[in-house]
């Protein structure tokens, strides 16, 4: 195998064998703790513009099946494991993790001890880092981790929403899907519900999504800075009222700023399939699947009619808004269960079923 690096913005470099693609990848190095569901992970969208660390030590072992896939490519711009299975074993089995990065363009690396980097990050914040595969001296590799852009500046939505409207045709409700970076997931699940869906370019202007005549607006999971994305917040502050709207992550991120509430950059967040959330209404506890870097500020979101619903039982960050006066609910985690857990799959679907169909 070829050797690979890693550095860090510090100046830490890291040696390791190289996988995937060749190329030289930068940003903002996260970590899953998922044990599974490495292929739904790496082609959601919303890892855009970050380096994906699996703190779990053997990714690939059940192999890439190409059927769990949530878009057309990786998400992040490289990919981090601490040991890629080399002879994967199952059925439905296509390809190793290195074959499969191979085939997705993407650059990766295996070796590290992503255990330490994961510490190092929940100690110190997430930091940036770039990957290296391939004919690159280790001077160039820490040059180009320490000139990675703050995450928080970019706008990234525009790197993975559609370019063209599409539709998934239903005989329920017609709901208008606005795509930071919809994960297909979201899309199958709110169509097995039966609602009919128009998924719309990020950009799209209120005239185009109105000649659809939405019975309400879902705002998509999606990479990056909620702020960063000007014209989904412009988006539902024109139909807020008027239809009902709601979101998940990045989209109840972007509802909460239409309405007036902050967002912040939590330290190295919340990515993987265990993140305990807290009903109000039931106390019961949710175990949910999550991705996210930025939160909702609660304290925010006094006066602006949206009520913190749930919360998440580790850290008391704010996991669902609701507003019943305006139609208005998202939650931050994944709901739609791809990968699982499956907690709160029919809770969310059942609620916006209800909010939509009385
Ligand atoms: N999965 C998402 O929608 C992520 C939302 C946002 N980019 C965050 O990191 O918080």
């Amino acid at each position: 195998m070829k050797d690979a690096f890693l550095a860090l913005e510090d100046g830490t470099v890291f040696r390791g064998e190289a996988l995937g693609s060749e190329g030289l990848a930068r940003g903002e190095l996260v970590f899953n703790t998922s044990f599974t569901g490495y292929e739904e992970a790496m082609t959601g969208p919303s890892y855009k513009g970050q380096l994906l660390m699996f703190t779990y030590p053997l990714v690939g072992n059940y192999g890439l099946s190409y059927e769990s896939i949530q878009s057309d490519e990786v998400g992040a711009e490289a990919v981090v494991v601490k040991e890629a299975c080399e002879k994967p074993s199952h059925r439905d089995s296509k390809a190793s993790l290195d074959e499969f990065l191979k085939d997705m363009d993407t650059p990766g690396i295996e070796g590290i001890d992503t255990r330490m980097l994961t510490i190092k990050t929940r100690e110190r914040g997430v930091l940036k880092a770039a990957v290296a595969v391939g004919d690159y001296s280790v001077e160039e590799v820490v040059e180009y981790a320490k000139g990675a852009p703050d995450i928080q500046d970019l706008d990234l939505v525009s790197q993975v929403t559609c370019e063209e409207s599409y539709r998934v045709k239903g005989d329920g409700s017609r709901i208008a899907v606005l795509d930071c970076g919809v994960r297909k997931s979201i899309l199958d699940r709110l169509s097995e519900h039966g609602f009919d869906l128009k998924v719309f370019p990020a950009d799209s202007s209120s005239e185009t999504i109105r000649e659809y005549n939405p019975e309400a607006l879902f705002v998509s999971n999606g990479p990056g800075n909620p702020k960063m994305a000007k014209n989904p917040i412009n988006l539902v502050k024109e139909f807020v009222g008027e239809i009902p709207v709601f979101g998940i992550c990045f989209g109840t991120q972007i509802i909460s700023l239409a309405v007036g509430a902050d967002t912040y950059k939590m330290s190295f967040g919340h990515r993987g399939g265990n993140h305990p959330v807290k009903d109000h209404e039931t106390g019961t506890v949710h175990i949910t699947s999550q991705n996210h870097g930025f939160a909702i500020d609660k304290e925010s979101l006094n006066g602006t009619g949206l009520e913190v619903t749930q919360t998440n039982a580790n850290d008391g960050t704010v996991e669902a808004v609701e507003s019943k006066k305006q139609e208005i609910y998202g939650v931050q985690y994944h709901p739609e269960a791809y990968p699982g857990p499956r907690d709160t799959k029919d809770l969310f679907l059942n609620k916006i079923y209800k909010i939509i169909e009385g």
